[in-house]
């Protein structure tokens, strides 16, 4: 939906109730909006709901009361693709060193389906040595993605979905094994992104001042996510 000032809602989460066994609501009542062009992050203690929120939002959980929506679209997994949808789970890669895959291949995946007229292999290659070398990567094309450590394969996850241009970036804690210089490097390239247009939600434990151009800030705790 169109909102003054030529922006629009990009998620929207009404009265969202979930509770997984038992009595004890995990998240009751949560009401968010988030607008185009905003940079979120969501914060809270482990165990706070954090991960089942964006499982919700994802729609690999289903609410036991309220509405989700992105860009304006109640969503499955099969939308991802065609909504621009980048989501960069928790440590994808990580714990697999003979995963069978090249960063040129992982890479390659990325792009699979996102575009509706077929790239050409020329253009992947472009998007994917932009993509690489934005995050410092791009020396890394053509070494097995598990021999990479973790901070490297999350910034490889990164560029996968940024190589796909999307229009909503999920990240869920990418901080996690990054160390101080790469972080700051993520956290440039996530505030160019965000400056360029893109809409970022990020899930995360790491020093939060390091994050330039946030403009919201949820905090998740006591079944509810407030901001
Ligand atoms: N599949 C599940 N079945 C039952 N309870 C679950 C399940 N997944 C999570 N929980 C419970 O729901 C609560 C919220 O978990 P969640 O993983 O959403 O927290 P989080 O904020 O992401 O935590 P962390 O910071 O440790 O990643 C916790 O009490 C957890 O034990």
């Amino acid at each position: 939906m169109q909102k003054a000032g030529g922006k629009m809602e990009v998620i929207q989460m009404k009265d969202v109730s979930f509770h997984y066994t038992g009595d004890v609501p995990i998240l009751e009542n949560v009401n968010i909006c988030l607008n185009s062009g905003d940079y979120a992050i969501l914060t809270g203690e482990n165990g706070s709901g954090k991960s089942t929120f964006l499982k919700l939002l994802l729609g690999e959980l289903e609410p036991d009361q309220g509405t989700v929506e992105i860009f304006g679209k109640k969503i499955g997994k099969a939308d991802f693709k065609e909504l621009k949808i980048g989501y960069v789970p928790q440590n994808s890669i990580s714990g697999n060193k003979d995963f069978p895959a090249t960063v040129e291949e992982v890479m390659m995946t990325g792009l699979y389906r996102p575009f509706k007229k077929r790239l050409s292999r020329k253009e992947c290659r472009q998007k994917i040595t932009v993509a690489l070398t934005e995050l410092g990567m791009e020396s890394f094309l053509k070494r097995r993605i598990g021999e990479l450590s973790g901070g490297q394969q999350q910034r490889v996850m990164l560029a996968r979905v940024l190589a796909a241009d999307p229009g909503l970036l999920i990240l869920d804690e990418p901080t996690v094994g990054v160390d101080s210089v790469s972080l700051e490097a993520l956290a440039k390239v996530l505030q160019k992104k965000n400056e360029e247009g893109l809409t970022i939600l990020m899930v995360t434990h790491g020093n939060t001042k390091l994050f330039c151009g946030v403009n919201r800030h949820f905090k998740a705790d006591e079944g509810g996510i407030t901001e």
